[in-house]
């Protein structure tokens, strides 16, 4: 069986709001998508690795590994205008069958231990999406109010999402459609049903600046998610 891992960093980051895109920003002393890539390559499925990036940033990529003296294997592939372009293109890369994760790349803190339980999940299920319950009270806008939902209905979605391959290329043969926020959504659109795991709060997306300083608190002490 061989494994694969498409980590997804041709986004431009723009509520990060920082001169250059949040996946290439130093978090304890090394670019934030060098500890992701580090987290799947130590793990024990040790999946073959794709990184998409946007086609204008390869060459600083290149030179940002040279720099850090980063040597893991990687295929790079040219990203594409919303995060569903740029994980197709990942996928096209890959000829073989087998099970694929697609992982944000700025999701840095990831555990070894999820990545390998969605790898074991989908291996025998098909698909596993890692989730998280709201522990904050939730509210839908409404006009110009707001109306409480029922928390206890409602999971917070992560990365790393991981398929049997078959079934994310059938997926991916639909077209883009705005509500295609992550992967799941699109291969429930193509008619799979989704088998939810339990994720990880400190598996944290990096979004805002504070999620740095979170980020890099976390990794410092050894604390993943
Ligand atoms: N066209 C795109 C857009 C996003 N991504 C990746 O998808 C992941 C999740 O996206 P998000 O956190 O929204 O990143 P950005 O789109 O860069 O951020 P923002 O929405 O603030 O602009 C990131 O690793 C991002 O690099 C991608 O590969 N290709
Ligand atoms: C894929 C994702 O991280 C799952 O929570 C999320 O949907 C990405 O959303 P974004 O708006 O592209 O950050």
């Amino acid at each position: 069986m061989k494994f694969y891992a498409i980590i997804v960093a041709g986004g431009s980051g723009k509520r990060m709001q920082s001169a250059i895109a949040k996946q290439f920003l130093l978090l304890n002393h090394k670019p934030v998508m060098m500890h992701t890539l580090q987290a799947f390559h130590l793990s024990e499925i040790q999946p073959e690795i794709i990184l998409v990036l946007n086609k204008d940033d390869h060459q600083y990529w290149k030179d940002l590994c040279l720099k850090y003296h980063f040597d893991i294997p990687h295929t790079l592939v040219e990203g594409g205008k919303e995060r569903f372009h740029s994980v197709r293109n990942g996928l096209m890369s890959i000829k073989e069958d087998g099970v694929v994760a697609i992982h944000d790349a700025v999701r840095p803190v990831v555990s070894h231990g999820l990545i390998t339980q969605t790898f074991k999940e989908a291996l025998e299920i098909g698909n596993a999406i890692p989730c998280v319950k709201p522990s904050d009270s939730v509210r839908k806008l409404q006009d110009n109010a707001s109306k409480i939902i029922n928390r206890d209905k409602l999971v917070l979605i992560q990365t790393p999402q991981t398929f049997d391959l078959g079934q994310l290329r059938t997926a991916y043969q639909q077209r883009f459609s705005k509500k295609f926020t992550d992967d799941a959504s699109v291969v429930e659109a193509a008619g799979f049903p989704i088998n939810l795991v339990e994720g990880n709060r400190n598996n944290i997306k990096i979004t805002f600046p504070e999620d740095l300083e979170l980020a890099s608190f976390l990794l410092k002490n050894n604390i993943s998610g």
